[in-house]
């Protein structure tokens, strides 16, 4: 498509845009096993341009895989606080590699207080002291944690690949568009618990605060719990309810800025008043720290001028974290 043609297009997306009521499913068989990539990308055109959300089944990643990295996750959360302690992600440094207990991260800090304990892990880059790489930490206490949770890590880039290959092509772009932008991405592999709330809830504390996502891509697998909502167009919150056998898949800030804004991250929270405990594990996925998001030229026009500056993903996206952890704003502020 020509830039005038590949301009229409985006500027129509960016009008026909509608509410919605629920999260769309889209089967993504064949985009995985290659037969139908440009069906499944139109489909995803209309959930990232309207919703911002997705979830996707017939993903190609095995349920055991799942399923050991949520019993591993499950085992790490029940650990002593002391033992979780050890593995604090104040250790790390700029790597932000480790625990964080309950309110120890608030993703909306200006309003919101995180019932939620998290441990986060990345590709093993020890030695290397750029923010986001490193040396993970590891729970001796549980053998099988780390073959489980790292595996499960390496499994999420490989789908990540592909979906970000569909999502190129959803918006036109040559299929490696974000390939090539990824020699060594940035990826966090997240795991989370959210104890359950009980009494009077409101804005100053819940599972986790309204945000975006502060990347290019989210794979979240959310147990049978729920509690997810996402924003609308309306203000409403839409529930986005566990789907046995899919993944919930969202795109962050760095997309939305490429795109100028045709495509949404969208605000999304969580709040856990089902009375029992709610495990999530999300995968963050990026591009090189150095790799420049700037408004993609067929995004901009006469009626849609750039909205953003050119930003580098590393200093992006680290600058939402130091305004989310306590211990990175004392030291860079
Ligand atoms: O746990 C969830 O369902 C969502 C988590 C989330 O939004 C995040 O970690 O960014
Ligand atoms: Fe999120």
């Amino acid at each position: 498509m020509s830039d005038a043609a590949l301009a229409q297009l985006y500027d129509s997306l960016r009008a026909a845009r509608q509410s919605f009521d629920r999260i769309p499913v889209i089967d993504v068989a064949s985009l995985v096993d290659g037969s139908d990539p440009a069906g499944v990308a139109k489909e995803i055109r209309w959930a990232l341009s309207n919703v911002g959300f997705m979830y996707v089944k017939n993903h190609g990643v095995a349920a055991e895989t799942v399923e050991a990295a949520f019993a591993q996750t499950r085992a790490f959360f029940d650990l002593p606080l002391e033992d979780k302690m050890k593995l604090h992600i104040g250790n790390s440094g700029v790597a932000m590699r480790g625990y964080i207990e309950v309110f120890g991260e608030n993703t909306d800090p200006t309003k919101t207080k995180d019932l939620k304990e998290c441990f986060d892990l990345g590709p093993e880059t020890p030695g290397v002291d750029v923010p986001f790489f490193g040396a993970n930490q590891w729970p001796e206490a549980l053998p099988e944690f780390r073959a489980a949770v790292y595996g499960y890590h390496e499994e999420m880039k490989r789908l990540a690949a592909i979906l970000l290959r569909g999502i190129a092509q959803s918006l036109d772009l040559a299929p490696d568009f974000f390939e090539a932008k990824m020699r060594d991405p940035i990826s966090i592999q997240r795991l989370l618990h959210y104890p359950p709330q009980t009494g009077k809830i409101d804005e100053s504390v819940m599972g986790i605060g309204a945000h975006t996502d502060y990347g290019n891509l989210t794979i979240l697998a959310q147990d049978d719990v729920g509690g997810l909502q996402v924003m609308n167009r309306d203000g409403a919150w839409v529930e986005g309810p566990p789907i046995p056998g899919t993944f919930v898949i969202n795109i962050g800030d760095l997309v939305q800025r490429l795109t100028n804004d045709v495509y949404l991250a969208n605000l999304h929270r969580v709040v856990n008043t089902s009375g029992r405990e709610r495990y999530s594990i999300p995968f963050f996925i990026d591009a090189d720290y150095e790799a420049e998001f700037a408004p993609l030229p067929g995004c901009v026009s006469a009626a849609n001028p750039a909205r953003y500056e050119a930003v580098t993903c590393g200093r992006h996206k680290f600058g939402r974290f130091v305004d989310s952890f306590p211990h990175l704003a004392a030291q860079h502020g």
